[in-house]
């Protein structure tokens, strides 16, 4: 028996009985035509009247979450701003070299460091850290953290315990201190026997010759789960040895951070335990209401906030074009170091081991002392390859994300992500590697369509569930072309910014306006949407649509940014499916494709003047001179600015005003690479030196990645 659901809606049932009668009549073969009177066609009008006051409704609340969002984020960056205007208060405060330490702080940094002179909020901290205050230490990578936290324990009788979470840091700050002839130790899993028994005689003051220990490294692992570990620091603190205690990447400490670990939420029994101790916590990422919450936690609620700017002035930041041939993008990678970093000391990303191991070939192939670096490799060739590059055997290291956080080469000139990285957060801390010596260095970053959707997959199998909304904030980062790149990081950051704070240290802010047009791409959005329409029965994915899309319009560079662009926006959508081995990527119409096709929808294009002209008739060989152009001149500095992109696209998508662009921060992975608890004796044989590593081996298909290579996510 048929049912037939009868609408609640007069008219509507009305409408339904004249549909059954006009499919009774189709299923009978004869032409049934809807006479239609006035007041028909007048119900129309006032429907298609509902369906735009639907869309505007649609339109409203879209704009009004935008503006709460907005006003949020303003309401916090008047906070950092009073923050920083106490700040300022304090500067002239902190900034004393008069104190009773002065001159020994300024012996230790000169003699024992070879530093020549602080930097920004550095003595600050240190003099807040010797008044026994508690301090908050917002400082990018590379920055100098840890000089805020070593000079004082040097300075400072007794020892000063630092919490922190990645083994390989550590292990490489215990090498860096003893090198000083500073006497650093660790205490976690991978610590031999022997040394425990002496750490712990030191901790408990039994040692007969007086210990010289200054600063012990524990992991948040070691303090939340070891009972020992706690009763031996309640023995340091009471026996007055207990100098303070360092908390680094302490955004760890709250459930908003990026990097939430619950064993950091522990320390809050530190300032109960031990109240006369003084707590500095060190950042290189923390919104305001990260820093609320550590506060908090660790009971530290007047402790001192330095901020200092994430903006790292000397970094040059830019995105090249990477062509979609294979040996064309190894080409331009190739031309790129040869003419530009010539004999100078860099790091190649590459999303895989095997990209990796082929980009490394190459550059060597082409007479560049490269190496190459990845968790696939030994532990003795990591080293090896890692000191060559230290003593500048070797100019380049290809490497996986596995090369990753402690790397501490001041002269590093160039930092080229041969891939995009999987969120603003990692591109901002691998691209930080560049330039610690203050000299101007290059943050490059290749750029190319089907790069996107090997590193998809992987997003959307991210347990944080952020991992796509973390892509596609540096798939925006790649496809703007009109707005500053730092102004983009600095959003992600939610730091105020100023328009002459780039200072032209960034490929757009080089670039002549004039280059720029806008351009309504609503009608070739409409054609994208159509065809995948047509072809629901057949899935596709993003690559084959590009192949199979003709739009007279637009060159195929044109093309793939707008479906970038779509996806981003929603009008478009990964489309995921699992098989036994793969996960595939296919694209589908998203929740705003019905959208293109109201008139009133506005998808504005910057158009880079050049390719503007370039209408219906573009071909494959005027694309390959775009590309071949694009090598070329990212080779050379003077001229670099003038093109990347064959097209410059700034959507503005003026209906749709709630475009996810919002940069939020994942988190670094990498910082899982933990002391893990007791009970893990799998991971406590891990060479510390070896990351845990989130790199990806290279698929068979661009779109297409092995499930089992998610296990190294
Ligand atoms: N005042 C200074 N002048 C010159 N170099 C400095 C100064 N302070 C620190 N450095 C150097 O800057 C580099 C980075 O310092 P450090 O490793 O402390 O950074 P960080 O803020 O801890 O970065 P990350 O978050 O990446 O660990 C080191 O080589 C350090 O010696």
């Amino acid at each position: 028996m048929d049912c037939v659901v009868v609408s609640d809606d007069e008219n509507d049932v009305f409408d339904d009985l004249e549909l059954i009668t006009a499919a009774e009549h189709f299923e009978q073969g004869q032409n049934y035509s809807i006479n239609k009177t006035n007041e028909d066609n007048e119900i129309d009008a006032i429907d298609l009247e509902i369906l735009e006051i639907d869309e505007e409704i649609v339109r409203l609340r879209q704009k009004r979450s935008q503006l709460i969002e907005q006003k949020q984020k303003l309401k916090d960056s008047i906070k950092i701003n009073h923050q920083s205007t106490l700040n300022t208060n304090l500067i002239d405060q902190w900034q004393r070299t008069d104190f009773s330490w002065s001159s020994k702080v300024e012996k230790t940094r000169t003699e024992i460091f070879k530093i020549n002179s602080f930097r920004q909020w550095q003595l600050e901290t240190i003099n807040v850290t010797l008044s026994n205050h508690d301090c908050i230490l917002i400082m990018p990578t590379g920055g100098g953290k840890s000089l805020c936290y070593q000079l004082p324990a040097i300075v400072s009788d007794g020892i000063t315990i630092v919490v922190s979470p990645l083994l390989s840091l550590v292990e490489d700050q215990v090498f860096a201190l003893k090198n000083l002839n500073i006497d650093a130790r660790a205490l976690n899993s991978a610590t031999p026997r022997d040394e425990q028994t002496d750490i712990m005689r030191i901790l408990d003051g039994k040692d007969t010759i007086e210990s010289t220990l200054k600063i012990l490294y524990l992991t948040p692992e070691k303090i939340a789960k070891s009972k020992t570990i706690m009763a031996k620091l309640q023995k340091l603190y009471e026996t007055n040895r207990f100098t303070r205690l360092i908390v680094d990447e302490v955004h760890c400490v709250s459930q908003f951070g990026h990097d939430f670990r619950p064993d950091y939420k522990y320390l809050s029994i530190f300032k109960r335990q031990f109240p006369k101790l003084s707590i500095l916590g060190l950042t290189a990422t923390a919104t305001i209401k990260v820093i609320n919450d550590v506060k908090q936690i660790l009971k530290i609620p007047n402790c001192i906030l330095f901020r200092a700017p994430f903006n790292r002035k000397n970094l040059f930041y830019e995105v090249l074009h990477k062509s979609d041939v294979g040996k064309d993008a190894f080409h331009e990678l190739v031309n790129c170091i040869q003419h530009r970093f010539d004999q100078q000391s860099g790091i190649v990303y590459c999303l895989s081991q095997k990209d990796a191991e082929e980009v490394c070939r190459e550059l060597q192939r082409h007479c560049i002392k490269a190496g190459c670096y990845h968790a696939g490799l030994s532990a003795l060739s990591r080293t090896q390859v890692h000191s060559k590059w230290l003593r500048n055997q070797l100019h380049v290291i290809c490497a996986t994300i596995a090369f990753g956080m402690g790397i501490d080469k001041p002269d590093v000139r160039f930092v080229i992500h041969h891939s995009l990285s999987k969120s603003i957060e990692n591109f901002y801390q691998e691209s930080g590697r560049a330039g610690r010596d203050d000299k101007q260095s290059y943050c490059i970053l290749f750029f190319r369509f089907g790069d996107v959707f090997r590193l998809a997959p992987m997003a959307f199998s991210d347990k944080s569930g952020n991992g796509l909304k973390n892509l596609y904030s540096m798939i925006s980062y790649c496809l703007n072309e009109s707005l500053c790149r730092r102004k983009l990081i600095a959003k992600y950051f939610d730091e105020v910014w100023q328009s002459h704070d780039c200072n032209q240290m960034c490929d757009i802010c080089t670039r002549p306006s004039t280059y720029i047009s806008k351009r309504n791409c609503r009608e070739e959005a409409s054609i994208i949407i159509d065809y995948l329409q047509n072809h629901d029965k057949q899935r596709i994915t993003p690559l084959k649509l590009v192949e199979q899309l003709t739009i007279k319009t637009m060159i195929k560079i044109d093309i793939q940014r707008l479906i970038l662009q779509l996806i981003i926006d929603e009008y478009l959508k990964e489309d995921f499916h699992f098989t036994s081995y793969t996960t595939v990527c296919y694209v589908i119409p998203g929740l705003k494709a019905k959208y293109v096709h109201n008139e009133n929808c506005e998808i504005i294009l910057d158009m880079i003047e050049s390719t503007k002209k370039r209408s219906s008739n573009t071909n494959k060989i005027e694309e390959k001179q775009i590309v071949k152009k694009t090598t070329m001149i990212s080779a050379l500095p003077e001229i670099r600015p003038k093109l990347k992109w064959a097209t410059n696209i700034d959507l503005k998508v003026k209906f749709d005003l709630s475009k996810k662009r919002t940069l939020e921060y994942d988190g670094d992975d990498d910082l899982h690479n933990e002391d893990q608890s007791e009970n893990t004796p799998s991971l406590k044989r891990r060479s510390p030196a070896i990351s845990q590593t989130d790199e990806i081996i290279t698929p068979s298909h661009p779109s297409v990645i092995d499930d089992e290579e998610l296990d190294f996510l």
